[in-house]
């Protein structure tokens, strides 16, 4: 398998890589003219896990915090804190409506943004959506390395995250496909998502002989 392509930690990447192969083929000709995006909790690796994805498929990945982030000129802790969370959902369902209505991308979006009706209907709309899943100890043990999550600025981060456990595993089960974030090897975490990418949600366009991409990309929102 090819490496990783240049690009930031989070952002984009300037080169693509055009020489996929016959896997990598089929799934961007089941895909079409969408997008796939990584939902699931802090930790659950849609960053990571998203830029060897694109990587694999030869796709470019769009990290929706780091495009928040751009546009704002703030980090994201910088934006809670001086404008407050509705706000920052506001701009994250615009971004990630924008950022996905560009397609086909790997998209890796902000853990809240499936969560949200309004944004999780523009991930519907233009993505297929995978949920990478993990537990409350992977999660823990991940988030602890940065403290950039303003979400877990509580007085009790773990008690925090079990309830965001609580409260959102329904709504990210809504997802077309989930995956295990296991810890090990990211590159077999991106092998379950193209296994159940081929099992599920791209199965039926696969089975129906999809066309492969005619290479026009899809823009259904204009740049803010
Ligand atoms: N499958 C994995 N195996 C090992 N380490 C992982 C895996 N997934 C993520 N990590 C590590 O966990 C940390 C958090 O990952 P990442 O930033 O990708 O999570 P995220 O889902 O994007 O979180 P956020 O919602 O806060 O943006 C990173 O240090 C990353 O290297
Ligand atoms: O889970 C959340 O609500 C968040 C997750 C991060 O990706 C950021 O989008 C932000 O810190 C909020
Ligand atoms: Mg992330």
């Amino acid at each position: 398998m090819r490496g990783l392509p240049e690009g930031n930690e989070h952002g984009h990447q300037a080169v693509l890589t055009l020489d996929r192969d016959a896997r990598a083929e089929a799934i961007l000709a089941a895909l079409g003219n969408r997008s796939i995006a990584l939902v699931g909790l802090m930790g659950a690796g849609k960053t990571v896990i998203g830029r060897r994805l694109a990587a694999r498929l030869g796709l470019e990945f769009v990290d929706t915090d780091h495009e928040i982030e751009i546009a704002a000129a703030m980090t994201i802790p910088e934006i809670f804190q001086r404008h407050g969370e509705a706000y920052f959902r506001d701009r994250e369902c615009r971004v990630v409506a924008r950022v996905i209505g560009v397609a086909p991308r790997v998209v890796a979006t902000g853990g809240g943004a499936f969560i949200h009706a309004a944004t999780r209907a523009a991930v519907r709309s233009g993505a297929v959506s995978v949920w990478l899943k993990a537990d409350f100890e992977v999660l823990m043990r991940r988030v602890r390395k940065r403290n950039n999550r303003p979400i877990l600025y509580t007085s009790d981060p773990e008690g925090t995250m079990r309830r965001l456990i609580d409260i959102r595993y329904p709504v990210y089960a809504q997802a077309d496909a989930t995956v295990i974030s296991r810890d090990g090897s990211q590159d077999q975490v991106v092998q379950d998502i193209l296994a159940a990418l081929e099992a599920g949600p791209l199965r039926a366009a696969a089975e129906l002989g999809a066309q492969p991409w005619s290479g026009q990309p899809r823009n259904l929102e204009p740049d803010e």
